[in-house]
């Protein structure tokens, strides 16, 4: 499998902190990585030194082949930005900006068909000020993929959207996604992550701590489940590794179907937060 991106040994620092501190990683071409991580974690800065952006202090760096600190303008091309910070585009239409974006591209996609992809198509005629924040947003999404890129960097791509407005994101993702873009997406949602994620990197001081499928990511699926069901004296659960068992002597027990059975196992965010060692 060749990979769309390499790093090894990276380290940012600025004048008073170490933002990056050792950061190993590759995203497989075709994949979707989401990396996680609390606020100052080095998720932005990570992803603007892979983008080209922000200088890194050392280490080594290939983006699609290249040195992101090198890209030239094919570079460039081949890869799309969706930014944290809202661009300001003074007075003109949706629609303007995106066809504007769409001439610095070889193979540009159609501006109207970017605009329906993002959901924007009723408010292409108005003037981007007047957007509200997620739709300004969408704004962002439809810059970053005007240009087909062969990988897509979005970082914290859907604050700010309605519930709504990130289930039409998720899928637009996955149409990216099966079309074959490679996207590194870093996110403060969890279930965004499980949803769109082939693997997820957990970022915490700089240093990646975690890089797994997110069913897997810090023993989830093998580590210990709740079990919990209906007794005659109310709800009962009981802590296990070895879920099965408990399910066949509860079967034994009540004669055939366990009343109100579950097996829980800890959801990504419970494993996240253990892992970043919130609360301790
Ligand atoms: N331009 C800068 N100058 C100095 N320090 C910076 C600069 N940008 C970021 N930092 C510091 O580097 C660390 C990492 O910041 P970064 O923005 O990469 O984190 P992040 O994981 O993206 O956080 P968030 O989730 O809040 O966006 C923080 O301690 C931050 O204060």
């Amino acid at each position: 499998m060749s990979d769309a991106i390499t790093v090894r040994g990276l380290h940012k620092r600025y004048k008073n902190a170490v933002a990056v501190d050792g950061v190993d990683l590759r995203v497989h071409d075709g994949e979707v990585f989401a990396l996680l991580g609390p606020n100052g974690a080095g998720k932005t800065t990570t992803v603007e030194i892979l983008e080209g952006f922000r200088r890194r202090t050392s280490g080594e760096v290939s983006v699609l082949g290249v040195d992101p600190q090198h890209g030239d303008a094919t570079w460039r091309s081949r890869v799309g930005v969706v930014l944290q910070s809202t661009g300001e585009f003074d007075d003109l239409t949706a629609r303007e900006v995106v066809r504007h974006f769409a001439q610095y591209y070889p193979k540009a996609d159609d501006p109207d068909a970017v605009l329906a992809r993002v959901g924007l198509t009723d408010k292409q005629n108005d003037r981007t000020r007047v957007l509200s924040g997620g739709q300004k947003r969408r704004l962002d999404v439809a810059l970053g993929i005007v240009g087909r890129p062969e990988l897509l960097f979005l970082d914290e791509p859907t604050t700010g959207f309605d519930p709504e407005a990130r289930r039409e994101f998720w899928g637009l993702i996955r149409d990216l996604a099966a079309a074959g873009t490679t996207i590194l997406l870093t996110t403060h949602y969890l279930d965004e992550a499980e949803t769109l994620a082939d693997r997820v990197g957990v970022l915490a001081g700089g240093r990646l701590i975690a890089v797994d499928t997110p069913d897997r990511l810090g023993d989830r699926g093998s580590g210990t489940a709740t079990v919990g069901w209906l007794g005659p004296d109310g709800p009962r659960s009981e802590r296990t590794d070895t879920p099965t068992a408990v399910v066949t002597r509860l079967a034994a027990q009540f004669g055939g179907e366990v009343p109100g059975l579950t097996i829980t196992r800890p959801s990504l965010e419970d494993v996240y937060l253990r892992m970043i060692g919130a609360g301790e």
